[in-house]
């Protein structure tokens, strides 16, 4: 493990607490100094409590920007979408002010989108000043799965921000952040719970094959520091 600062919580309330209050900090640091913000958040169903958390202060949210690290190339009403998820418990309450960057792009397939997102992100997000990044039971983050045709592209690529894949292991062709695009934000947490994930996070301390889990890619590695808070 490389460089990385790690915060274990018993309680998920203090958990949520401790992350919501470090990120709204970043994202006010972030306003004072350039004037706007911009906070990545990942999907699934660990972030829900975050966000809810998150939406609850009361900062400057029209000056933030919101996007997501990883889609479902599914509508944007889909039970799994994960711009469903963002919309319904994060852009709410104070933070209904922020603005939302979807990753989904209608009527245009993943392939062909691919470019449209990277230039979309390029142009409305970047510098990336916030993400934060969740963890699969199979070591995926984002959505960067292991053993995938696409992985080593999507971990090696200095060019491309945003990568199409289509898992072997879980539903729907999805759009991800690549390796590049992450490591570029200023601040970057990995929130993960429950025993399941404990036991993969052991495997990538003992240094796993990023190949098999691809958080190891994100964790072992010089460039960035990451902020690890966990249950
Ligand atoms: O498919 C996804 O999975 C990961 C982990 O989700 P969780 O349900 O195990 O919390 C998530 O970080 C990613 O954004 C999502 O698309």
């Amino acid at each position: 493990m490389k460089n990385n600062n790690e915060h274990f919580f018993l309680e998920q309330k203090e958990l949520i607490d401790a992350l919501s209050s470090k990120i709204i900090a970043n994202l006010e640091e972030a306003i004072l100094h350039k004037g706007s913000a911009s906070l990545l958040v990942s999907g699934g169903s660990t972030p829900k409590p975050l966000f809810e958390k998150l939406s609850s202060f009361d900062i400057p949210w029209e000056k933030v920007k919101i996007a997501l690290c990883d889609e479902r190339w599914i509508d944007k009403n889909h039970k799994d979408s994960n711009e469903k998820l963002v919309r319904d418990s994060l852009l709410v309450n104070f933070a209904k002010k922020a603005q939302f960057v979807s990753m989904y792009q209608e009527n245009i397939n993943i392939e062909d989108a691919q470019e449209l997102c990277s230039d979309i992100y390029k142009k409305e997000l970047f510098p990336l000043d916030v993400l934060i990044l969740g963890m699969g039971n199979d070591g995926h983050t984002a959505s960067l799965f292991p053993n995938n045709i696409k992985l080593k592209e999507s971990l090696e690529t200095l060019n491309k921000i945003c990568i199409c894949m289509k898992p072997d292991t879980a539903p729907y062709e999805r759009m991800s952040l690549t390796k590049t695009a992450i490591l570029s934000a200023s601040n970057i947490y990995l929130h993960f719970e429950g025993v399941e994930k404990r036991n993969v996070y052991k495997k990538v301390l003992e240094g796993a094959n990023s190949n098999d889990m691809p958080i190891s890619a994100i964790l072992n590695q010089d460039k960035k520091k990451i902020e690890v808070y966990y249950k």
